[in-house]
């Protein structure tokens, strides 16, 4: 969450020339209402059927740079999905991760001690991020465009 899939996914998205989707907002256009309203309104599980869908709409349909929520892969469906794609995790530490969500109400799992919450889901998650991921490429202490020069890089992709 604020690892910066979005920011950087429109910046590789524009130097490899492709289109951008990201299935956070592929939702909250389709529901016509915030992830957090998703959250409080249905609860987590309702939200990850939509997710699940959405991520598997955007695989279908989309060929090029796609973003996906930060819980996509707790998916096990999901994460069948992504075999045999390039699949990037963006990582970063939980100092850098306060600095960029904040403590708004946006990102509903890290409402309440969001230090905590966060060390808390990446120990839950990260082997399911490894598993996924075909690169890893570190943030913390890179703007968007070195983290995007990274990304290029680590997929070994050339510009448009
Ligand atoms: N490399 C970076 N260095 C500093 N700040 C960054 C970096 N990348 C993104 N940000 C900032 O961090 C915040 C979160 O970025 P962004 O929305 O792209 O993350 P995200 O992974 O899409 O988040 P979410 O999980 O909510 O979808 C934004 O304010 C953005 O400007
Ligand atoms: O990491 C998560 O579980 C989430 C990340 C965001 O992208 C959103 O999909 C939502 O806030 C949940
Ligand atoms: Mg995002």
């Amino acid at each position: 969450m604020g690892v910066g899939k979005s920011t950087v996914g429109q910046l590789l998205a524009g130097r490899l020339g492709v289109g951008f989707r990201d299935t956070d907002d592929d939702i909250v256009a389709a529901e016509g209402r915030a992830i957090s309203d998703i959250f409080v309104e249905d609860g987590e599980p309702a939200f990850r059927a939509l997710e699940k869908e959405a991520v598997r709409r955007a695989l279908a349909e989309h060929d090029g740079v796609l973003a996906l929520g930060g819980g996509a892969i707790l998916d096990p469906d999901t994460r069948a999905l992504l075999a045999g794609e390039r699949v990037v995790h963006l990582s970063m530490d939980v100092e850098e991760a306060v600095r960029r969500t904040g403590l708004g109400a946006a990102r509903p799992l890290l409402a309440v001690n969001p230090r905590k919450q966060w060390r808390e889901l990446m120990e839950a998650r990260r082997h399911l991020y490894e598993e996924v991921a075909t690169a890893v490429v570190p943030t913390d202490g890179r703007t968007p465009d070195e983290v995007t020069e990274a990304v290029l890089d680590a997929l070994e992709l050339k510009e448009a």
